[in-house]
């Protein structure tokens, strides 16, 4: 380890480590789940790191919650019941509220040391719990969705750490189901779907599990977010048997100039060109997850 420098190093990334320079840590704790840690860094703001993984920066963190809210809402007409597993550090909340049509935000969190850690070094970020459409659950999202009556929402977004530690049921089988169960017909969810580059096989197991669970359609779609390990993150964009939904063109458009959006500061990432070049894959993955 070099003084002064963060460097990400996990078994997801065999081989490889991004490094932060690192001007001061700000805050370590270890919650019920997993060690928390915020630091400041020399040029990408303040970082979050959860068990030693990069989970958010001030810099970059607006291309994730960005892409990873704007993608399924801006697929379906009026989105009004939405729910997010994950997402602690409330910037997906923030982006979610974007959505004039939006009545009703449920989150939960299973890490609640996240959140309060959010909430006092990552404000802008944490700004989206004080929504007044946002219902707070701290808990298991598991078995938050195994209660949750069939149906229930239009969107559910899964905001998720990656499959080592707390978030390991989230890639499974039986979660993919309950997902399904809680949309309405015609309903999308849309997951954290790992790295390209890194993760091939990770990404093909839940694609196969997402063909057989969402018969509405399933499909895959990547950014770029430079403090991610391999510098991309992709996510999976699925919709329940119903009305059709074309994640590819979005038919509820929430670009920069809409003037709801202006309440929440600028889209710093999305707009509607970089949504439907995010579904272009590389030859390499598209013979794997078109495939399934
Ligand atoms: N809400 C913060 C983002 C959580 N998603 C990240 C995706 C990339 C992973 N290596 C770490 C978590």
């Amino acid at each position: 380890v070099i003084p002064g420098w963060f460097s990400e190093i996990s078994p997801l990334w065999p081989g490889e480590a991004h490094s932060i320079k690192v001007d001061k840590i700000l805050f370590q704790g270890k919650s019920d789940y997993q060690n928390v840690m915020v630091f400041q860094s020399s040029t990408y703001g303040k970082v979050l790191v959860l068990d030693g993984v990069i989970q958010l920066t001030e810099r970059d963190e607006c291309a994730y919650q960005e892409m990873i809210t704007h993608l399924p809402l801006c697929s379906i007409q009026n989105p009004k019941k939405v729910l997010v597993i994950g997402g602690g550090d409330g910037g997906v909340l923030r982006e979610v509220a974007r959505h004039s049509s939006v009545e009703k935000i449920d989150i939960c969190e299973i890490d609640k040391m996240v959140i309060d850690v959010s909430k006092q070094f990552f404000p802008s970020v944490a700004v989206g719990f004080e929504d007044p459409r946002v219902t707070l659950q701290v808990g298991d999202g598991v078995a938050f969705l195994k209660a949750v009556p069939k149906g229930t929402y239009d969107a559910i977004i899964v905001d998720s750490s990656d499959p080592i530690g707390p978030a390991q049921e989230l890639f499974e089988k039986p979660f993919f189901e309950s997902l399904a169960k809680a949309l309405r017909p015609g309903g999308v969810m849309c997951t954290q779907a790992e790295s390209i580059w890194l993760h091939m096989h990770i990404i093909e197991d839940i694609v196969a599990n997402c063909r057989q669970i969402f018969k509405g359609s399933v499909n895959y779609a990547w950014t770029s977010v430079p403090t991610y390990p391999s510098g991309v993150i992709g996510f999976m964009l699925c919709a329940t048997e119903g009305p059709p939904v074309d994640f590819k063109h979005p038919i509820n458009p929430i670009d920069a100039d809409d003037s709801h959006v202006k309440t929440k500061g600028p889209l710093k990432f999305y707009n509607s060109e970089i949504h439907s070049a995010a579904f272009c894959l590389p030859s390499f993955a598209k013979v794997v997850i078109d495939s399934k």
